[in-house]
């Protein structure tokens, strides 16, 4: 039997703090998703997934920040995208990018959950509440939000509120991420390999579309066993990698090729940003009229495709000597509002012209 004496030895040796974090349930209490809002959860969801399937010939976008930083210009940034996504909403299924949790190749801010006070505070109660208040949000303005999930303790603070999320490149391998990805209600964007497989993508869509076993948290923070059903939404996103972009048409051919023989919908959203563009915004748009050419040309596999975008373009570092620039990107380099307004006019056009160009063939 362990003593008190030996545990104080053996236990929590690397642990310099222990703070209580609040429940699910008790932050889904003070900030709660509405029966309308809930609807709105439900009919995006929906949506998403008809998109997916092909049983509406939109295509879908998710587009919007790098990382939240600042959820007053994430919001003003939701305004903005709202009416243009009104503009556009008889070709393109927008669903605005709201990322809290960035996974670092290394180290670097690991996103507004984490440390909402971008000065390494860690306060994760703060960031969750943040966290959620914006969600809610955005939700009121009318429209669908995409999450990376990364943490699996945190989709049972936000994920109600959640139409379409990521497993991203560098977790896409982990059984923890799959086995979440099973039991997540929305449809789940499974992202290449950063070395650019995309077998590892499509072992992941196969591995979270069955049923799991696996420990987890309850909404009320309690620990539990969680029986999964697997999730039939699994969906593969190109991102490029090793050095490599992934939307070109041959790559895109590849990728379909691949999950054809996995047995698998044969259906791909195209990332333009990440290693597809070189991490820099001015390619974004580039991808995007490479992938608006492809629609055109009618091709169906594209279901849909990521933008990194916010209020003003480029990229800018975590420098507490000075203030940040308003509206643009702490992590990876965003295309700023009015680039993003024109590759959605882009995009809905070249939607419009597969419609003409199926129908042609048929
Ligand atoms: O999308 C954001 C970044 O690409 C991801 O978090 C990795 O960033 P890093 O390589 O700068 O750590
Ligand atoms: C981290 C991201 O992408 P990836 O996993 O493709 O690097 C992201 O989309 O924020």
């Amino acid at each position: 039997m362990t003593t008190s004496q030996d545990a104080h030895r053996v236990i929590d040796q690397r642990i310099d703090r222990v703070v209580p974090l609040t429940t699910p349930a008790l932050l889904h209490h003070h900030l709660p998703l509405d029966t309308p809002l809930a609807e709105a959860v439900v009919a995006g969801r929906r949506a998403v997934g008809r998109v997916l399937d092909r049983a509406d010939d939109r295509l879908l976008v998710v587009v919007g920040p790098c990382s939240v930083h600042d959820p007053a210009a994430a919001l003003e940034y939701a305004g903005r995208l709202r009416e243009a996504a009104a503009r556009v909403a008889d070709d393109l299924l927008v669903v605005m990018r709201v990322y809290f949790e960035k996974p670092r190749s290394t180290v670097g801010w690991k996103g507004l959950i984490n440390d909402p006070a971008l000065d390494g505070s860690g306060d994760v109660n703060t960031g969750l509440r943040t966290a959620r208040a914006l969600l809610l949000d955005v939700l009121r303005l009318g429209l669908p939000v995409g999450c990376e999930f990364l943490d699996p303790i945190t989709p049972q603070y936000i994920a109600d509120t959640v139409a379409w999320g990521a497993i991203g490149a560098r977790t896409v391998e982990s059984q923890v991420h799959r086995q979440l990805a099973s039991g997540l209600s929305m449809p789940i964007g499974m992202k290449n390999r950063p070395d650019g497989s995309i077998a590892t993508a499509v072992d992941a869509i196969r591995a979270a579309g069955v049923p799991h076993v696996f420990p987890g948290i309850d909404v009320s923070g309690t620990p539990a066993i969680m029986h999964t059903q697997g999730n039939a939404d699994g969906h593969l996103v190109l991102r490029g990698g090793g050095g490599r972009p992934n939307y070109d048409a041959e790559s895109v051919a590849g990728a379909l090729d691949l999950l054809r023989a996995a047995g698998l919908p044969e259906r791909v959203v195209v990332d333009a940003s990440h290693a597809n563009s070189g991490k820099d915004h001015r390619n974004q748009p580039l991808v995007a009229a490479d992938v608006a050419a492809q629609l055109a040309a009618g091709q169906r596999g594209i279901v849909g495709i990521m933008l990194e975008s916010f209020l003003t373009p480029g990229r800018q570092d975590l420098d507490p000597t000075r203030e940040l620039a308003y509206g643009q990107s702490v992590t990876d380099a965003c295309i700023g509002w009015d680039s993003t307004a024109e590759v959605l006019e882009h995009l809905a056009q070249a939607v419009q012209a597969r419609r003409a160009t199926l129908a042609a063939r048929a």
